[in-house]
């Protein structure tokens, strides 16, 4: 038998999943040029009590989407973790121009987690469907641009289905 389509709304999901990602490149080069640490909790606790608020106001379950969120920062961090320690080992980073952390680059995410839970309350009945990591693979795999943003992806996605194995 031929395989369920993916639903709809998995791709926008994804698409807004690796875009937040993206953005982790810029967040490194900042963090590259200040010395700053890569993990800054007070901010990620900000961005999840953030993400619980929205959810109430959209009906979403606040601990799922707590999760959700917690994914994509890891993510963000799995591939800030991996640029940096590339730059390190060439002793330079891309000559690219630095939007600033506070006033640029964390708007931007934060305008991208309404997108994220917009489209992540689209997918959500999806998640428990047996299809669900076939999906997912198929759908990660005409995203990905290399290797690094290709784990990130995945540790985004990690807990996205929940299927029995
Ligand atoms: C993206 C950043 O780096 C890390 C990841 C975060 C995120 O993905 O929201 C938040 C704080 C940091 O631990 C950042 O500092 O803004």
């Amino acid at each position: 038998a031929v395989p369920a389509p993916a639903p709809d709304s998995l791709r926008p999901l994804l698409v807004t999943m690796y875009e937040r990602l993206s953005i982790a490149d810029q967040v490194a080069l900042s963090k590259w040029d200040t010395r700053q640490p890569t993990q800054d909790s007070a901010r990620e606790a900000q961005v999840i009590a953030n993400a619980r608020k929205q959810a109430l106001e959209r009906k979403l379950d606040p601990d799922e989407v707590a999760e959700l969120v917690a994914a994509q920062i890891e993510a963000s961090k799995l591939v800030q973790y991996g640029l940096l320690a590339q730059w390190q080992a060439a002793g330079k980073a891309p000559d690219t121009p630095r939007p600033d952390l506070s006033t640029q680059v964390r708007p931007r995410l934060d305008q991208l987690q309404a997108r994220l839970l917009t489209e992540y309350a689209k997918f959500a009945r999806y998640r428990t469907d047996p299809n669900c990591p076939l999906w997912l693979a198929t759908a990660r795999s005409g995203l990905i641009k290399d290797a690094l943003h290709g784990q990130g992806l995945i540790r985004a996605t990690g807990d996205l289905c929940i299927t029995a194995q």
